[in-house]
C-alpha cells in the first residue's frame, strides 16, 4: 500500500487563528479514509487545502506522486483528486440521465454547448447509464432529478462526480440529512464508488465511520489527536475526552 494523498506539516491561520495545524496526513491509494473531529476542529479547512480551495499557509500536499500545494483547483480535479459538490451541479428540470451526460463531456473537457446536438451527447449515453447502474439509479434514467427522493438525488451527484474519472473522492458529510434508511444505501454506494478507487470523507455519524472506513483521523483545534482505526481510535482517552466523550454526534 502506498499513500495517494498526503499532507505534510499543513497549516493555515485566519488573522492569526489556527484553524488547521501542521497536520499530517497520509490516504492510502484504495482505502476509505475518513477525518472527524468535534465541531470547529478544522476538517472543512482541511478539505479546503487538500482540494485547492484554500491557501495553505504553510505546509506540503502530494498527490499521485507530485507536489500540488500551489496548482491550481480546476487541475487537481481534472487529475483525479475531486471533491464532491466540485461537478455535482445538478441540474432539477433536466432528467437524471442528462446530468450524468453532461457531467461526462465536462469532464472530458469538451463545451458545454448542448444544445448544439443532441447526437453528440448521445454518444455519452452508454457510460451515463453505466455510472447510474453504478449507482443504482438505472432504474430513474428518464425521470428529471428533480423529481428524485433525497438519498437519491446524493447518489446522482455520486454518479456525476463518477463522470470525472477520480482517483481519490473527497466526501464532505455524505450522510448529512438522511434518515436511517439512506444512510444504510448510501453507504452502500460509497463502498461500492471506492472500489479501484479512493475516498476521503468528513462524517460525523460514527456508526458510518466504524462500518465503512478503513482509517480514521481524528482532528481536535486543528490538530491531529490520534490516527488508526476506529477501535484504537475509539478507545483513546484523547479522543474520547475531545470528541466522544462529548456525545453530540454519535
Ligand atoms: N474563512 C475563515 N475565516 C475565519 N475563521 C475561519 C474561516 N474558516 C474556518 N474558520 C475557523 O476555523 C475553525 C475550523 O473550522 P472548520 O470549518 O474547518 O471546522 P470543522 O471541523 O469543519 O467544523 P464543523 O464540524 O462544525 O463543520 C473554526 O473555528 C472556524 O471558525
Amino acid at each position: 500500500m502506498s499513500a495517494i494523498l498526503q499532507a505534510q506539516g499543513l497549516s493555515r491561520s485566519f488573522a492569526g487563528f489556527h484553524a488547521v495545524q501542521a497536520v499530517d496526513l497520509a490516504v492510502e491509494e484504495h482505502s476509505i479514509h475518513a477525518l472527524i473531529g468535534p465541531n470547529g476542529a478544522g476538517k472543512t479547512t482541511c478539505f479546503n487545502l487538500l482540494t485547492r480551495f484554500l491557501d495553505p499557509t504553510a505546509g506540503r500536499i502530494v498527490y499521485a506522486g507530485r507536489d500540488i500545494t500551489r496548482d491550481p483547483a480546476a487541475s487537481v480535479a481534472r487529475r483525479g483528486l475531486v471533491r464532491s459538490f466540485q461537478i455535482s451541479a445538478v441540474f432539477p428540470a433536466l432528467g437524471v440521465l442528462e446530468n450524468v451526460r453532461l457531467a461526462l463531456q465536462r469532464g472530458r473537457g469538451l463545451s458545454m454547448d448542448w444544445w448544439r446536438s443532441d447526437r453528440v451527447l448521445r454518444r455519452y449515453d452508454d457510460a451515463a447509464r453505466a455510472l447510474l447502474d453504478e449507482v443504482g439509479l438505472g432504474g430513474w434514467a428518464d425521470e428529471p432529478a428533480q423529481s428524485l427522493p433525497y438519498g437519491r438525488k446524493r447518489a446522482l451527484e455520486l454518479a456525476t462526480t463518477l463522470a470525472l474519472q477520480p482517483r481519490v473522492i473527497l466526501l464532505d458529510e455524505p450522510m448529512a440529512g438522511m434518515g436511517a434508511e439512506d444512510i444504510g444505501q448510501a453507504a452502500a454506494l460509497i463502498r461500492r464508488a471506492a472500489q479501484g478507487r479512493t475516498v476521503l470523507m468528513v462524517e460525523h455519524n460514527l456508526s458510518v465511520v466504524a462500518d465503512l472506513c478503513d482509517r480514521i483521523t481524528v482532528l481536535a483545534r486543528g490538530q491531529v489527536l490520534a490516527e488508526g482505526g476506529y477501535a484504537e481510535v475509539s478507545a483513546d482517552p484523547r479522543v474520547v475526552e475531545a470528541y466522544l466523550g462529548r456525545g453530540t454526534h454519535a
